[in-house]
């Protein structure tokens, strides 16, 4: 199992940085929560970390590799990566969505190798699928649907798994069952890394925060260090409560602006 670690980071595009000089260390076993505002450079970052996005300048390693040296097809295998907004354009059922985070090349018909089933399954059961397999996939609700993309990511257990807004569009027990799902990988050796705007999930669920504003780096450690309220006020330019009792921690923004 492998750290991730990017080394000066610097994304330019439209004649600005949208990531200025951005070292972070994922490490193995942990689930890191990368969380900032809108515009922040998330997305891009989980981009140049899936090996999806060369950097202006700096540089990705997982372990001691740099990832431009890892063969294209050895790191599709190594991590899997599920985008903002990850839709599928054909009308494939579920199972076989989820099939295809196991190999690149499936009929469109017809029944799965057996050598994959017992993998699928296991994903179908995990993102609670199984009453859905045979659906097709554009006939999904949107949670459904991020469901299945879920299920896609996980199904090849990678050693590297990024996902982004995995909990966009759930409901708060998928919600919280995709945030454990996670949470079991990490625990079980992987490198998961996911943005998110829900504080209370990345709060509740993640080992480590990343704060990123403007393409920088705001603060990056384990989520009790790190995580205060002060913090979140200079991230989001909103004042904020965090509650915590023996169920855990909640965070409140405070609406100023709120009429009356
Ligand atoms: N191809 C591009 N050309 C110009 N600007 C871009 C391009 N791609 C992204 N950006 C800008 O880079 C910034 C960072 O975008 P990014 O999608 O990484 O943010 P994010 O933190 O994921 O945001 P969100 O929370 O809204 O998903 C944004 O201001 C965006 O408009």
């Amino acid at each position: 199992m492998s750290d991730l670690i990017l080394d000066h980071i610097v994304v330019r595009r439209g004649g600005r940085a949208i990531l200025d000089d951005l070292s972070l260390h994922f490490p193995a076993g942990r689930l890191t929560a990368v969380v900032g505002p809108n515009g922040a450079g998330k997305s891009t970052m989980l981009d140049v970390a899936a090996g999806l996005l060369a950097p202006d300048a700096g540089a990705v390693r997982l372990g001691e590799t740099p990832l431009p040296a890892i063969g294209r097809k050895v790191l599709a295998r190594r991590r899997a990566y599920l985008p903002q907004r990850a839709g599928v354009e054909w009308p494939v059922n579920v199972e076989r969505v989820v099939a295809l985070g196991l190999t690149s090349s499936l009929p469109a018909f017809g029944a799965l190798p057996d050598a994959l089933l017992p993998a699928v399954e296991d994903a179908l059961a995990a993102c609670d699928l199984l009453a859905l397999r045979h659906r097709s996939a554009t006939a999904l609700s949107g949670g459904e649907l991020a469901r299945a993309m879920l299920a896609r990511a996980i199904v090849g257990d990678p050693e590297l798994l990024i996902v982004d807004e995995p909990t966009a569009g759930l409901d708060p027990r998928h919600a919280m069952d995709a945030m454990r799902r996670l949470r079991t990988r990490a625990d079980a050796g992987r490198t998961v890394i996911l943005a998110i705007h829900d504080l209370d999930l990345a709060l509740n669920h993640a080992d480590g925060i990343v704060a990123i504003r403007e393409g920088r780096l705001l603060a990056e450690g384990p989520v009790l260090d790190v995580v205060t309220e002060d913090l979140l006020c200079t991230l989001y330019d909103v004042r904020v409560r965090i509650l915590r009792d023996a169920d855990g921690v909640a965070v409140r923004f405070l609406d100023d602006r709120r009429p009356g």
